[in-house]
């Protein structure tokens, strides 16, 4: 029936219960048939803030009578949904990418509604690719969108960046790969230790999982935590090889605590395994940031730089995404087409014709355009299970907000969450069909297996891709008979093309619909919060340790209770934090308890195991 690369909409039978598809569906999740075909329309006509679920009667309760029901409006007429199903397609044909939207119970009324609200937001795309300041509060340009068309860029100084730092990255890569740039030690760096968080790591993580061959040229790791015990993991894991290592510190600000660390601890082993870490270091950052001058001054073996007008979760088609996955041996200049294409696709103001519209649309749909609902990412193709931890830095930073750009409190957001399909349909799957309605799901199908030629029939007629197809499939419908709403979005193959169509379609989904919710995507102030928290923690900690080094250098030592402990760092009301602080010193052997236990935190005495003099007179 639908060969998707050319795709013909010969008419199927419509018949429910004579629809093989629906039948198999039906048999993955023994379901009665009825189940799949309920013959009701009630439309919903949403107001544009907040939708209002209507109840009405329904009458399917075995004993005749009537009980009330949420009908949410969503179709379930197979003849009308397949009307729908092709009136809202969206394909783009040289990317051969879909988007079905026909999941999403929107009206003509609510299209209609938002004409208005997604026509701004085009607008104000476009005066964001014309390099207005998008970013209000932090005075800023958003131009990841010009990454893949530099021509787009508001003057030939920034093209030219753009263009140079590709150049370079694909020069050194060259270099690299060849044995040109080659380890100290000799022969061919073989391995990458990637040093960032957030996005600094995310894309790169996505990506390197996505597209990375099976024998790259160098394969990669990632610390990506302030966690001591993950960061020996990597390290440990390296080996003998960390001597031909490229260790890539990926930082926008320069400064963030745990990629300090992270760099930290690497060139600690470094020193320990008798090399020299310069010769294996590369950053990635903005100019003149902490990283870059560190970098610079102990003169490490690259730096790329990080521009300040592109934030780090839409940093993938800078330096950040480009220069791992180029050393893995992924074809970047296919990504950076995909998503120009994917961009292109998203510029026209033709709201069917917009896939990014078209997300943005059927999100503020599903969740009232205040994040009523979750959104569960859902690729049934393991290469793409970091998909939805990416989107999740994506979509959450973006679109979490308290504000709105007039400052009006709004508390924004929408909840991004998911691994991959079939295998989440083995761990919570039964919730989002049965349980609590609190989500939407979007799929991500690829439509080609394996690579040609290597298939085989494991039953007769039936293949193993052909039951991951089925899984996706009869989830859809299954959820969807239960009036759970879905998106799906299909792709022919996971190519760096297709891969960068899909980063370029999620971000431009997102500055669209905080457009339209009339928020600043571009941001994060509420990260900061914990930041500094943190700091606070930490400062109050060298606080108690100043205290328990006074009290253990007496002679004899004056083991401290919590309240002496808190008294003495004038911070009584602080207590409970000084608690966990000493709670988590003794565990980690810096701490000796000498009466009671941490578990009781009332009777416990604490005091170090060593008096460090020095520090008693600094
Ligand atoms: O690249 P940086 O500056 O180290 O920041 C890492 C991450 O931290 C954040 O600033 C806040 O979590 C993210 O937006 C960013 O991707």
């Amino acid at each position: 029936m639908a060969s998707i690369s050319g795709i013909c909409f010969s008419s199927p039978s419509l018949k429910p219960n004579k629809n093989p598809f629906l039948r198999a569906t039906a048999a993955f999740f023994s379901l009665p048939m009825h189940s799949l075909s309920v013959p009701t329309r009630s439309p919903r006509i949403a107001p544009a803030h907040s939708v209002a679920r209507e109840i009405s009667a329904d009458f399917s309760k075995s004993d005749g009578s009537a009980f009330p029901t949420k009908n949410n409006g969503l179709e379930k007429d197979p003849r009308e949904l397949w009307r729908r199903y092709v009136d809202w397609l969206y394909q783009h044909k040289d990317l051969g990418l879909f988007l079905d939207v026909s999941r999403v119970g929107f009206t003509d009324e609510f299209v209609d509604q938002m004409e208005p609200r997604l026509q701004a937001a085009f607008k104000a795309m476009d005066d964001l690719e014309k390099g207005a300041i998008a970013n209000p509060d932090e005075g800023r340009m958003v131009g990841h969108y010009w990454l893949r068309s530099p021509d787009r860029a508001p003057n030939s100084f920034l093209k030219s960046q753009i263009e140079n730092t590709l150049d370079a990255v694909c020069a050194f890569t060259d270099d690299v790969v060849s044995g040109k740039i080659k380890p100290p030690s000799g022969g061919h760096f073989t391995q990458i230790l990637s040093v960032g968080i957030g996005g600094s790591a995310l894309g790169p993580q996505f990506v390197a999982e996505a597209l990375a061959p099976d024998n790259p040229p160098l394969k990669i790791r990632f610390i990506d935590n302030t966690d001591p015990a993950g960061i020996d993991h990597q390290i440990a894991q390296l080996g003998p090889e960390l001597a031909s290592t490229l260790v890539i510190v990926i930082s926008k600000s320069g400064g963030t605590p745990e990629t300090r660390n992270g760099l930290l601890e690497v060139q600690k082993a470094f020193r320990e395994a008798g090399l020299e870490f310069a010769k294996q270091g590369v950053a990635i950052t903005q100019e003149n940031s902490l990283l870059d001058n560190t970098a610079r001054i102990e003169g490490w073996l690259a730096r790329f730089p990080m521009f300040d007008w592109v934030g780090g979760r839409t940093s993938e088609m800078s330096a950040v995404g480009l220069l791992p996955a180029a050393l893995q041996g992924i074809n970047i200049r296919e990504m950076l087409a995909g998503a120009a294409l994917m961009d292109d696709a998203n510029r026209t103001t033709v709201v069917k014709d917009n896939p990014a519209a078209l997300l943005a649309l059927s999100w503020y749909w599903a969740c009232d355009g205040v994040g009523s609902k979750d959104m569960v990412v859902l690729p049934y193709k393991d290469s793409l299970l970091l998909f939805s931890r990416y989107l999740q830095q994506l979509v959450m930073e973006s679109l979490g907000k308290e504000f709105d750009l007039d400052g009006n409190r709004v508390n924004q957001g929408l909840t991004v969450y998911g691994n991959k399909g079939s295998t989440d349909q083995h761990a919570y799957i039964q919730q989002l069909r049965d349980g609590v309605h609190n989500f939407f799901v979007t799929f991500i199908e690829v439509l080609r297996d394996r690579p040609p030629g290597h298939d085989w029939e494991l039953e007769p007629g039936v293949t193993c891709g052909d039951y991951l197809f089925g899984m996706l499939q009869g989830t859809r419908s299954a959820l969807y008979a239960n009036d759970r709403e879905s998106i799906t979005v299909t792709v022919q193959e996971v190519t760096p093309r297709t891969v960068g169509a899909l980063v370029a379609l999620y971000e431009r989904a997102v500055g669209i619909y905080a457009s339209v919710v009339n928020i600043n995507a571009y941001h994060q102030p509420g990260v900061e919060a914990g930041k500094k928290a943190a700091g606070e923690v930490l400062a109050l900690q060298k606080r108690v340790l100043a205290v328990l080094n006074e009290a253990s250098c007496k002679e004899p030592v004056e083991p401290l209770t919590l309240d002496q402990v808190a008294e003495r760092c004038h911070a009584p009301e602080d207590i409970e934090m000084i608690y966990k602080i000493i709670a988590h010193i003794a565990a980690n052997d810096r701490a000796l308890i000498a009466e009671g236990t941490c578990g009781s935190p009332r009777g416990f005495k604490v005091f170090l195991g060593e008096c460090n003099v020095d520090e008693l007179y600094a």
